[in-house]
């Protein structure tokens, strides 16, 4: 017997297909990267199959996973960087999905920052997109994490990162791209825009040297 809902995983799997599409149109899951989840509820999670074309998803494309990374149900495999995500759902008990890509401006921005460790954004009225930004008089820190293949070993900083206390509403990894999350889908993808957009605020000062 499934001990998940199997109406949450159809209406998962179509939010992911159809975050997707638009991600894909855009140009940021290049040549079958990134990877989406939703959290169906305290245990599980839908998230993609690894290495399918994420701009061209279907139910097929989506499996559940347990929040140790997995596979419930299925023998496919999900998606190599599953335990990024399920750590979410495991640290923050509001996160309801969680978006990862790989545009050319995060892809840059992550070469860019990787030495300083994290990107600082200051004074810019889209701050305001991140939930729990009432102002563009704050500041909000990007951390870039080393990239790396062992997962657990990435999973570990973030932990550390979350543990120091610093608020955390995404990451760069070195080389690679973003992870964003929000309460739900609607509020991921407004993340994962506003992120976007503030790295190409901040990669233009860069290319007019101010
Ligand atoms: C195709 S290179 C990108 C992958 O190595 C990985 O970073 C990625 O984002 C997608 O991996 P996936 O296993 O399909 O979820
Ligand atoms: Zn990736």
């Amino acid at each position: 017997m499934k001990n998940y809902d199997a109406r949450q995983l159809a209406h998962a799997a179509l939010q992911i297909a159809d975050a997707g599409r638009d991600l894909a149109v855009r140009g940021w899951t290049p040549a079958t990267s990134s990877n989406f989840s939703v959290r169906l509820d305290d245990a599980h999670a839908a998230i993609t199959i690894s290495g399918r074309d994420k701009g061209n998803l279907g139910a097929d494309d989506v499996m559940v996973v347990d929040l140790h990374g997995k596979a419930v149900d299925t023998d496919a495999r999900p998606s190599a960087e599953t335990l990024l995500h399920t750590q979410i759902y495991a640290r923050y008990a509001d996160a309801g999905a969680v978006l990862h890509t790989h545009s050319h401006n995060q892809t840059v921005a992550s070469r860019l920052w990787a030495k300083a460790g994290a990107i600082r954004f200051e004074g810019w009225e889209l701050l305001k997109a991140i939930s729990g930004t009432p102002t563009h008089e704050t500041v909000i820190i990007l951390p870039v994490f080393p990239n790396t293949q062992d997962m657990p070993a990435l999973v570990k900083q973030v932990d550390a990162y979350i543990d120091s206390g610093t608020p955390l509403h995404g990451y760069l990894i070195d080389g690679h791209g973003i992870y964003t999350w929000g309460r739900d889908m609607a509020e991921t993808r407004r993340h994962l825009e506003a992120f976007e957009f503030l790295l190409a605020c901040e990669l233009d000062l860069r290319r007019l040297n101010r």
